[in-house]
């Protein structure tokens, strides 16, 4: 294990219900890491995230939070380093966006403190970075699907953990919205120190934004590496069972999904 991992897996197994997610998976996260985690749907990447989070018990293997085993530190914690943007966002009662992305600050308060100036200084700038600053005094119930994604995310730029788990980041978002939310998401992962894990069904999102990917075959066999040494056709139309072909114009390469095998 190099002395900067922020979080580290050593032979880990994960499984649920008849899905084996992975198997012996062996994984080192360095700060300025961006990791794409790729599947078929129900391959376990929503199930993988939860294991890294903590969420969800590993049958076997080790889980270190800057070196120390995860299940030996309190939420607390935890929730100061790691922090987790779910799939699915559900408001359930009535609370400004400024209050919901002020939760993100719970963490880092004590047990009877109350919010500073700072802390809603903190949680409007989070607004702003995701284009909803207009919205700051809106109903977290009166949301669209995007907005309610972005308001998700401001929260978590407010807690401010060194590791994001992003669960499907890009629900919900239009392309040009997907792009904005990327951009700060990686903007953040680049400062000092901090790294992020995003599961993804965009692969050309993942060639832009990841350094590095992780590739679950559904059946306890994985895949990591270098973006670029491991996003090819081959490995790609074997991920997804259907042909995908790469298409370069001289600018940019994509890959596009050419139809059946
Ligand atoms: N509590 C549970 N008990 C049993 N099986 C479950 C449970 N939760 C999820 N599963 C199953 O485990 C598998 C992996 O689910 P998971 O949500 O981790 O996959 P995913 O790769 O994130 O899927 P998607 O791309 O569709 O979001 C799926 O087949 C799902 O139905």
């Amino acid at each position: 294990m190099s002395a900067s991992s922020l979080l580290t897996a050593r032979q880990l197994e994960v499984s649920i219900g008849q899905t084996r997610v992975v198997r012996g998976l062996d994984l080192q996260l360095e700060p300025g890491q961006s990791l794409g985690v790729l599947g078929r749907n129900g391959s376990g990447k929503t199930t993988l995230l939860r294991s890294l989070a903590g969420l969800h018990r590993p049958d076997r293997g080790e889980l270190l939070l800057d070196g120390h085993p995860l299940q030996t530190l309190d939420r607390r914690h935890i929730a100061r380093r790691l922090g987790m943007l779910l799939q699915h966002t559900n408001y359930a009662f009535e609370a400004s966006c400024e209050a919901i992305a002020l939760i993100g600050r719970h963490p880092h308060l004590g047990p009877l403190a109350t919010e500073s100036a700072e802390d809603h200084a903190l949680a409007r700038q989070a607004l702003a970075d995701v284009g909803l600053a207009e919205l700051a005094e809106r109903s977290c119930m009166d949301l669209s699907g995007g907005e309610s994604r972005r308001l998700a995310l401001a929260t978590l730029l407010v807690q401010d953990p060194a590791i994001m788990l992003l669960d499907e980041p890009t629900n919900h978002l239009d392309p040009a919205n997907q792009v904005a939310v990327l951009d700060v998401v990686i903007r953040r992962q680049r400062q000092s120190g901090r790294a992020a894990i995003l599961a993804l069904h965009d692969v050309n999102l993942a060639t832009c934004y990841c350094s590095h990917v992780l590739m679950l075959h559904g059946d306890g066999e994985w895949r990591c590496g270098p973006t670029a040494e491991l996003l090819n056709e081959a490995e790609l139309s074997r991920l997804y069972g259907c042909r995908v072909r790469r298409v370069d114009d001289g600018q940019q390469q994509v890959f596009a999904v050419a139809g059946a095998r």
